[in-house]
């Protein structure tokens, strides 16, 4: 991989290459922070090294606007733009990008492959047994892509549930985990790599609706216009009691500590200086997506 390009492997194994993401710009050696050698050990000083380099690489799901190539082949959305902006600041001027599943997601990042999730990926219990989450960069809501008028009346999981629908997600994304735990059973819910496969499945009738953010099936029904498809209403998703907002966040792997601090001290200057919208807007999200004070990473990890 070269140091401007992103790449990854499409779902056919084909090798795909992307152009990459912001000019070169000095190291800020100034406040760099260092890594102890204990924490290199254990997989840490990537902010160190990164600063060094002037490099960082980042691992996204192609899941358009969170984090995708566009057709020119450069690596945008939600969270590649938003790392570009922090890691800027932090004195790092490259990024590359690496397109995995977003069931790789996680163990791509712990097998090196790349430093950060730059996904839009929620902050969830079980996932922060994993990786370390900065704070959340938004928080969203779910909905369903369905055939025009829904007909079957499915507005939340409950209502696939009852009437045995079958349900589309995408590999390891919470929808999958939303829908058996709301009723849907293993047999009715199909996994797709990606929006896209997902749609052809939608269209050819092996399923009956697709569950993923609002936002992001705004993004593929805008890609099919004319089709005979709607998004439903936003909603969120209820279990045992519990509201199930989706607040999305950068990941790192645990050791990373300094580059997590780093990440969030940056992040709270943004959404201080009313600075994160704006990075974020062009990608469909609004003031009713950004986090509150409370939206911490600590608070998602707690489910
Ligand atoms: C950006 C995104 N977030 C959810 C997740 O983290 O599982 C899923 O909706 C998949 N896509």
């Amino acid at each position: 991989m070269t140091n401007d390009r992103a790449s990854g492997t499409d779902r056919r194994g084909f090798l795909r290459t992307a152009a990459l993401l912001g000019a070169a710009v000095p190291l800020a050696a100034a406040g760099c922070s260092t890594t102890d050698p204990k924490a290199e050990r254990e997989g840490g000083g990537t902010l160190k090294r990164a600063r060094q380099d002037g490099k960082i690489t980042v691992g996204f799901a192609n899941e358009s606007p969170y984090g995708y190539t566009d057709k020119d082949g450069r690596l945008t959305g939600e969270a590649p733009e938003l790392a570009r902006v922090i890691c800027k600041e932090l004195g790092i001027g490259k990024m590359d990008g690496v397109s995995v599943d977003f069931g790789g997601l996680i163990g791509g990042l712990k097998a090196k492959r790349f430093d950060v999730i730059a996904a839009g990926m929620f902050v969830t219990p079980e996932r922060c047994g994993e990786v370390a989450f900065a704070d959340p960069e938004y928080v969203a809501k779910t909905a369903f892509m369905v055939p025009k008028g829904n007909p079957k009346g499915v507005h939340k999981f409950e209502d696939a549930a009852r009437q045995k629908l079958k349900v589309g997600v995408l590999t390891g994304a919470v929808e999958g985990d939303y829908a058996t735990r709301l009723g849907v059973s293993k047999g009715n819910l199909k996994t797709f790599p990606d929006q896209p496969s997902a749609f052809e499945g939608l269209k050819a009738g092996r399923i009956d609706c697709i569950a993923l953010t609002r936002i992001s099936l705004a993004d593929l029904l805008a890609k099919h216009r004319g089709s005979a498809f709607e998004v439903t209403d936003a909603f969120v998703p209820v279990i045992g009691g519990k509201e199930q907002f989706g607040a999305g966040a950068f990941a790192f792997r645990k050791a990373d500590t300094d580059l997590v601090q780093a990440f969030n001290g940056k992040i709270a200057e943004l959404k201080k200086s009313n600075r994160l919208l704006p990075v974020i807007r062009p990608f469909g999200f609004t003031e009713a997506e950004l986090p509150g004070p409370n939206d911490t990473a600590a608070r998602f990890c707690k489910g």
